[in-house]
């Protein structure tokens, strides 16, 4: 099939130009600037990127991700797998192979993150494959997708983990092997560098991304106190 003809300067910048807030070019940057405030996309790592119909849309590697503006965007044509929007003389996110396992699982949205509270916890994990948590209310934010529901406070939610390598981009393969191991995971965490998180909508992934900071965080807290984050809820043995 002949490639699809290049846009015109005009047409690319309309891909990014809207009024709308809830366009995707528009809510990268204000994500990203939330996401800042809570620590997980500091000093230009980490991210977010949208689907929108056939459109991808992605921030540029290496900028201040909290400092982005809507002309910044990447545009990539899934289905075509070419972009459709390249600003100069940016590169697309060292993420972008990541984005797009998640893309392949059929998600509208994915956020990576350099939490302290995930790089922890896959150190607390120390050289186990997986990090395991029940009987936790916020499991309940968790979509267990060959149930066709979510977790329940009483399951015990797993989320793989995969070593780091020394280029983003070189984590694509193992994250597929991670989500091919752990065909309902939505988040896959990478040891001592930070945690991707995926969901249907864009709205979905940040509701997933909340919830699995703040087991991250439990958990790390309850294993300094010499509590299993994965451990039985102890009886009540007093009235
Ligand atoms: C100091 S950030 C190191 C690279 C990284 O982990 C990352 O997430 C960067 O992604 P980018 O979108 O800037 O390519
Ligand atoms: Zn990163």
């Amino acid at each position: 099939m002949a490639e699809p003809a290049p846009l015109s300067e005009e047409e690319q910048t309309a891909l990014v130009t809207s009024d709308d807030p809830h366009h995707p070019a528009n809510l990268i940057c204000e994500l990203c600037r939330n996401f800042y405030t809570l620590g997980w996309v500091t000093g230009t790592g980490g991210g977010i990127s949208i689907k929108q119909d056939d459109n991808i849309y992605i921030a540029p590697s290496g900028v201040q991700k909290e400092r982005l503006s809507p002309q910044d965007m990447f545009v990539l044509s899934h289905s075509t797998n070419t972009y459709l929007r390249t600003p100069t003389p940016l590169k697309p996110s060292a993420c972008t192979p990541l984005f797009l396992a998640a893309y392949a699982k059929g998600a509208g949205a994915c956020i990576h993150t350099h939490s302290h509270w995930a790089v922890l916890v896959t150190l607390i994990s120390r050289g186990k494959s997986v990090f395991r948590i029940a009987n936790t209310e916020m499991i309940k934010g968790i979509p267990w997708p060959s149930r066709k529901k979510y977790y329940g406070f009483h399951d015990t939610l797993e989320i793989p983990i995969i070593e780091n390598t020394a280029k983003e981009e070189d984590l694509r393969e193992s994250l597929e092997k991670a989500i091919q191991d752990y065909p309902d995971t939505s988040a896959v965490l990478v040891r001592r560098h930070g945690v991707y998180v995926w969901g249907d909508t864009v709205w979905k992934a940040k509701t997933q991304a909340e919830c699995y900071d703040y087991l991250f965080q439990l958990a790390v807290e309850m294993t300094k106190l010499g509590l299993d984050p994965a451990g039985p809820i102890e009886p009540v043995t007093e009235s």
